[in-house]
């Protein structure tokens, strides 16, 4: 059939389906799961997805021919069955680098998945990589500071950052709240923060909370002579507020603010930029993406979200924790955590890893481990989730028996006890528990905590696994 015949032509004739195209090195690629309809080729919804994501519709227009059609179609060159899961196939796409704006990511994202994901031919969509040239890097301003430059304005290096966030979530008013601030840090914390749904709500309002968190940190500064922070959370309604209250947060000292995903992708770019220029680290709460990366069939795939986010220009981001409350397959959360701090990454089916990924120096930005994890797990966060990584734990400080100093300090000295065991060269995964017993007889606080938690595990079934799944890996 003719490409230029008029009506309602396969998008696979109408060139998205090009099992012979080789890749540029500068293109943008796309690896999504498709589901198709009964009775639809997988090749013809690849072709679908590669066509409504770049220059197509449904009928052929004669303007095509006004354009190099030919560069800007999306090309969807392999599709492959997903081994064990029927009716399920990977497709391949790559794009043209033309095809997206420099340093942005709304305009790549409205091309990538801006339509197809309610495409009527398609039971399900899932986005589960990308591998994004350094041709495209190179136009995004990246962290705001990144992982070396974060240790070197801390001054805290060889183990990970320990945090918590403040509970209760909701309700607290200004000057307890700060209180908390002040116990969790003088215990040994380095940061705490601001739960994501803490904005400026009638019972603490934004200005009073920067305040009073703010005489927490710079208490406990002066107490442990330590660098401290607080992640003071900017999100608002309009940019207008969140630079307004990011100023007054820079103006107090803060070191750190946080914004929420919530707030969107241009907004995050703005404040990645806002970040660089005023020397303030910027904290990205991941709030909302369970509801579009966590199903296998459906969505947005976290690595994606990471990638995304790293380009934009986050100094930190929520990554998982494997063994904590919330969703988080150990090989699946590895994909994302090395996506964020490493220069280089080959793919790697088994962390779900697509393409290889070249960061071309982009700082990296340090993965943040929250949700339901307390100090009997040090051992397993440092094997999962290795040195550079943010530990945070909220109910784990803040339920403490003893008191939230106590919570603050027996994280620490379980922390510090296990980076010294992994140092003289023990294999501390195994003898973990037996090196925080050790630990706890000249620690009250961690003897306490273990005994309160050291038996609390969130074992479920992961649903955001990698299709190749090696061996078993006990947690
Ligand atoms: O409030 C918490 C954790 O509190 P706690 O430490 O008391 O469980 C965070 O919002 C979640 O961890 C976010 O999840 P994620 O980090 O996976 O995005
Ligand atoms: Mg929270």
């Amino acid at each position: 059939m003719s490409r230029w015949s008029a009506g309602v032509i396969p998008y696979a004739e109408m060139g998205y389906w090009r099992p012979d195209y080789e890749p540029e090195p500068s293109d943008v690629l796309a690896a999504f799961r498709i589901t198709p309809q009964p009775g639809v080729p997988p090749e013809e919804a690849g072709a679908a997805v590669a066509g409504e994501s770049s220059t197509a519709t449904w009928t052929v227009v004669w303007t095509d021919r006004l354009t190099a059609y030919e560069q800007y179609q999306g090309k969807c060159y392999r599709v492959e069955p997903v081994p064990g899961r029927e009716g399920e196939f990977i497709a391949y796409i790559a794009y043209d680098l033309d095809l997206f704006e420099e340093g942005s990511i709304a305009n790549l994202t409205s091309s990538i998945i801006g339509n197809v994901f309610g495409f009527k031919a398609l039971k399900a969509l899932r986005l589960e990589d990308m591998r994004i040239p350094p041709h495209y890097v190179k136009t995004f301003q990246g962290p705001a500071h990144g992982i070396v430059m974060e240790r070197e304005y801390l001054g805290k290096f060889g183990r990970p950052l320990l945090g918590a966030t403040v509970k209760p979530k909701l309700g607290l008013s200004a000057r307890n709240y700060g209180r908390v601030v002040y116990e969790a840090l003088r215990g040994g914390l380095d940061f705490t923060k601001d739960d994501e749904n803490i904005n400026s709500q009638p019972f603490m309002r934004w200005r009073d909370r920067f305040l009073y968190c703010m005489e927490g940190v710079t208490r406990a500064q002066a107490a442990t002579g330590e660098v401290k922070g607080h992640y003071l959370n900017v999100t608002a309604a309009t940019m207008e507020d969140m630079y307004e209250r990011a100023e007054f947060a820079r103006d107090l000292g803060s070191v750190i603010v946080m914004i929420d995903l919530t707030v969107g992708y241009t907004a995050i770019q703005s404040m990645a930029k806002w970040a660089r220029r005023n020397g303030v680290l910027l904290h990205l709460h991941r709030a909302g993406h369970s509801t579009y990366t966590r199903q296998k069939t459906h969505g947005v795939s976290f690595r994606v979200i990471a990638k995304w986010m790293r380009l934009a220009g986050v100094d930190h981001v929520h990554a998982g924790t494997v063994v904590g409350k919330l969703e988080g397959d150990p090989h699946t959360v590895a994909g994302f955590y090395d996506t964020l701090r490493l220069d280089r990454i080959a793919a790697d089916p088994v962390k779900g890893l697509f393409f290889d990924q070249e960061w071309a120096s982009l700082p990296g930005t340090m993965p943040v481990a929250s949700g339901g994890i307390h100090a009997g797990q040090m051992h397993q966060l440092l094997d999962h989730l290795g040195e550079d990584v943010i530990l945070q734990f909220g109910g784990g400080t803040i339920g403490h028996p003893m008191g939230i100093a106590a919570g603050a300090a027996a994280n620490r000295v379980a922390l510090e006890a296990m980076i010294k065991a992994r140092n003289e060269g023990r294999d501390f995964r195994a003898e973990g528990p037996d090196i925080l017993r050790a630990a706890a007889r000249h620690s009250r606080e961690l003897d306490v905590a273990l005994a309160t938690w050291g038996d609390v595990t969130f074992d479920y079934e992961s649903t955001d696994t990698p299709d190749v799944v090696p061996t078993p890996v006990s947690l």
